[in-house]
């Protein structure tokens, strides 16, 4: 190690080298914050140095060495994968660290981990941050969305670093305090839950242009690139469209052709869904899209069904173009829709865990660096600039007139999806939520009746205020 890549004097210490951490790394010394590596794995730490020799960078793969390079009262970041990896680096960072060190977990954990962790490390003195970011590998090097949750004054002795190396959009860093305790991981998995649905939305999409109206890979990548362009700009239209321009180096046929539909997960669409069940918060789509990875990954079962289920499918007989159209509009609803899900989710868990989420930074820093980034995001957050405890955007009059004027075309996609018999699990449950979210009436009478009927769990009226059990059997 040089001399002067010594001394207790780098500003924050990153553990796990990997594709988050060194690229956050990087982007930090890009910066001019002096800034060390801690990877098992020497070679990643080699790697670090040699991609960081032009910048104030040192590194080790031995512990105490890599904490000795820091500067006191020490900020040590991870990016390890989630679970038993972070409790294993918290561990062997305990017989390192002084009371008043932070360290700060920017993997995408369990943020009721978070919690657990958070208050046993303060115990100790030791202070600790559940941070999200969002945007990848490119988006780590070059500018990630942040959302870092916990005490204030932790969060303020790295604000300078985050903010520098956070995406800007509008020179406005997409970072900001999100809240106390596990505050930063709840909005990260949320983040993710959004990103899932979104993406099974785009899924079902390309279904219905590939095997409902025949369109071939290069008409695919079009479409997207136009839609990118035009009323659904975002980062994962983007990427769709030059998925579909992609050609596999080896075979030279188009990548996606050569790629297995059995999608993978790691859990945090999982959690989104298990906590909006928790809050009592109907979140169909983002539900339905881990459903659907789910199912993706049961091929061999597929298989056998498809000969034993087949049936004429009733294809489309209008004009593609006018399909297209059509599409793109349900898209658009769906979408907001999604968001509207994701951010209701918010709103409930701000109140009920106590984190007192400001939904317009959110949506602010959401506008840049992250995968769900789009340009919705600047009328969401006007939305909540307009009405910061909204409990859902469709009750903003302004962004239910961009949903209502897409509603028509949603159910007419929808219609020729169930005749083509082709699986929209997203979109028709987004129209679902819909059609409910604005029905005054439901009939969960019913369901309240059959529960008294067979439970005597009583129920509310509507002509009179107080519980009421009625003897179902008495004629
Ligand atoms: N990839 C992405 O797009 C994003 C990932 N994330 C999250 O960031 C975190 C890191 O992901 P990513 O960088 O992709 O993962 P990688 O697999 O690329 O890197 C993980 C790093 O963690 C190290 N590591 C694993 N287990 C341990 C352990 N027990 N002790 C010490 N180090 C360990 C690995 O070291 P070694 O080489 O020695 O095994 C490796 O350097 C995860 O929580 C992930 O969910 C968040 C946003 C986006
Ligand atoms: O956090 C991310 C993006 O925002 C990671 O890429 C995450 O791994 C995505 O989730 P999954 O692997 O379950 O699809």
């Amino acid at each position: 190690m040089n001399e002067e890549k010594t001394g207790s004097r780098f500003e924050l210490g990153m553990i796990g080298l990997g594709v988050m951490g060194r690229n956050l790394l990087l982007n930090m010394a890009d910066h001019n914050f002096p800034v060390a590596g801690y990877d098992r794995d020497v070679a990643k730490v080699q790697a670090f140095l040699k991609e960081g020799a032009n910048h104030d960078v040192s590194g080790s793969n031995d512990l105490g060495t890599f904490i000795a390079l820091l500067k006191k009262p020490r900020a040590v970041m991870m990016l390890v994968p989630a679970g038993s990896a972070v409790d294993s680096v918290i561990n062997e960072l305990l017989s390192f660290l002084e009371p008043g060190d932070l360290i700060i977990d920017a993997g995408n954990s369990d943020y009721k981990d978070t919690d657990i962790r958070e208050k046993s490390l303060y115990a100790k003195g030791v202070w600790f941050m559940g941070m999200g970011v969002s945007g990848g590998e490119k988006g780590a090097r070059y500018g990630p969305s942040i959302m870092p949750g916990g005490r204030p004054e932790a969060y303020g002795r790295v604000k300078p670093i985050l903010e520098a190396a956070s995406a800007k959009v509008n020179g406005e860093p997409c970072v900001t305090h999100i809240g106390p305790g596990s505050s930063g991981h709840f909005v990260k998995m949320v983040h993710n839950g959004i990103e899932y649905a979104l993406m099974q939305l785009i899924s079902e999409s390309y279904d219905l242009m590939k095997r409902g109206l025949g369109l071939g890979n290069r008409e695919l990548e079009q479409v997207y690139k136009d839609w990118n362009k035009e009323g659904l700009t975002g980062y994962l239209m983007e990427i769709t469209g030059e998925i579909f321009g992609r050609k596999d180096s080896e075979t030279q046929k188009d990548l996606i052709d050569e790629i297995k539909g059995a999608a993978a997960q790691k859990g945090t669409g999982m959690w989104t869904s298990e906590s909006a069940m928790e809050l009592s918060v109907p979140t169909p789509t983002i539900d339905v899209a881990v459903a659907m990875r789910n199912l993706s990954v049961l091929h061999s079962e597929r298989s056998i069904a498809k000969s034993n289920l087949s049936r004429p499918a009733i294809p489309y007989a209008g004009e593609k173009a006018e399909f297209v159209s059509k599409l793109k509009s349900a898209m658009i609803a769906s979408m907001l829709l999604v968001y509207s899900q994701g951010m209701a989710l918010l709103s409930v868990a701000s109140f009920h865990q106590g984190y007192g989420l400001d939904l317009e930074a959110i949506a602010r820093i959401w506008r840049g660096g992250c995968i769900i980034r789009a340009t919705i995001l600047e009328d969401i957050r006007s939305v909540y600039r307009r009405s910061p405890s909204l409990p859902n955007l469709l009750l903003d009059p302004a962004f239910a007139k961009i949903v209502a004027d897409h509603q028509e075309q949603l159910r007419l996609v929808s219609i020729e999806a169930i005749k083509m018999g082709i699986p929209v699990p997203a979109l028709l449950s987004t129209l679902s939520y819909l059609d409910a979210y604005r029905s005054e009436w439901l009939p969960s009478n019913l369901i309240q009746a059959q529960r008294d009927f067979f439970g005597s769990h009583t129920y509310e009226r509507i002509d009179r205020k107080g519980v009421f059990h009625t003897d179902w059997d008495e004629s």
